[in-house]
């Protein structure tokens, strides 16, 4: 990335993305010429097949790995490595064994407010581990708790550092459906209560309709007849539903069935097409 050039376009989004590729073998592209753009509370979902650049996508916006080419800025700078403006939820909890739930989300309020007295970074710590309804768990380790739950304890504290963008990556992946329903209901109730940005990479075609304003369809890099073709976002959908959507009333509201059979088709028919 060439700071010297890297100006953000007049009157840019909360988040742009530009002419973002990464290779990892030279001249063949993972993704390329990848851009979208996210405003400020909004929540957009990526959804694509396996290998398509999805995790790659985000670890970029997250300072974790470096784009071959391309700019991101966001609220009108170039990103330069991982910040705390910045919070992470992985598919795997990575949680510190050896802390309490307490403890863990506390190291993360402390690294974002060095100033703080031990009693202001306490409450911060009890109001996010409140909001994910843990308040029973505070004192208990990771290894006393469910997946479920551990998946809460991240959540919280990646909501706990009150980060500019929220970036989650198939966060509940390795959940059974029911825990899993449960967690994304809370998860939109916070991201609601706290106008949160997020972006999400999802595997599961409900969880993006539930959860996302808009949905990043993202094709699969092909060998086509004319030569090789890198992954890109081949189509973006603004989701139609009222933006007071319950998982339970989702498949009654009107606009549903056709969202869904969209995204479907995209997956079947032209994710992985030529
Ligand atoms: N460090 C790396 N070295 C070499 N190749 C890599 C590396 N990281 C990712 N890749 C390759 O880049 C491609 C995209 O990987 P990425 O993990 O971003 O895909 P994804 O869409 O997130 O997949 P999934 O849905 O399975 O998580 C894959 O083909 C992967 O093998």
């Amino acid at each position: 990335m060439n700071p010297a050039i890297a100006v953000p376009a007049a009157g840019s989004a909360f988040l742009r993305i530009e002419g973002l590729s990464k290779s990892f073998v030279p001249g063949q592209p993972v993704f390329a010429d990848v851009g979208f753009t996210i405003e400020r509370g909004e929540f957009v979902c990526i959804i694509g097949h396996s290998g398509c650049g999805k995790t790659t996508i985000l670890n970029v916006l997250a300072g974790l790995d470096a784009a071959t080419g391309g700019h991101v800025f966001m609220d009108g700078r170039e990103l330069a490595g991982p910040s705390l403006e910045r919070g992470v939820v992985f598919q795997s909890h990575a949680l510190m064994p050896w802390l309490t739930v307490r403890r863990n989300i506390a190291f993360a309020v402390q690294s974002r407010w060095p100033e703080w007295t031990a009693a202001k970074v306490d409450e911060q710590v009890r109001r996010f581990v409140s909001l994910v309804g843990l308040d029973g768990a505070i004192d208990k380790k990771p290894s006393q708790l469910s997946g479920g739950m551990k998946q809460r304890v991240g959540i919280a504290r990646a909501f706990s550092i009150q980060p500019k963008m929220l970036l989650l990556d198939e966060p509940f992946g390795a959940l059974d459906a029911l825990t899993r329903g449960t967690i994304q209901d809370e998860l939109m109730a916070i991201v609601r209560q706290t106008r949160q940005t997020v972006f999400m990479i999802t595997h599961d075609v409900d969880e993006a309709i539930l959860l996302a304003d808009r949905i990043l369809l993202m094709r699969n890099g092909s060998e086509t007849a004319a030569g090789y073709r890198p992954g890109n976002i081949a189509e973006t959908v603004v989701n139609p539903l009222p933006r007071e959507r319950t998982r339970a009333g989702l498949h009654h509201l009107d606009g549903y069935y056709a969202l869904r059979n969209h995204i479907v088709d995209f997956l079947v028919t032209r994710a992985r097409a030529a």
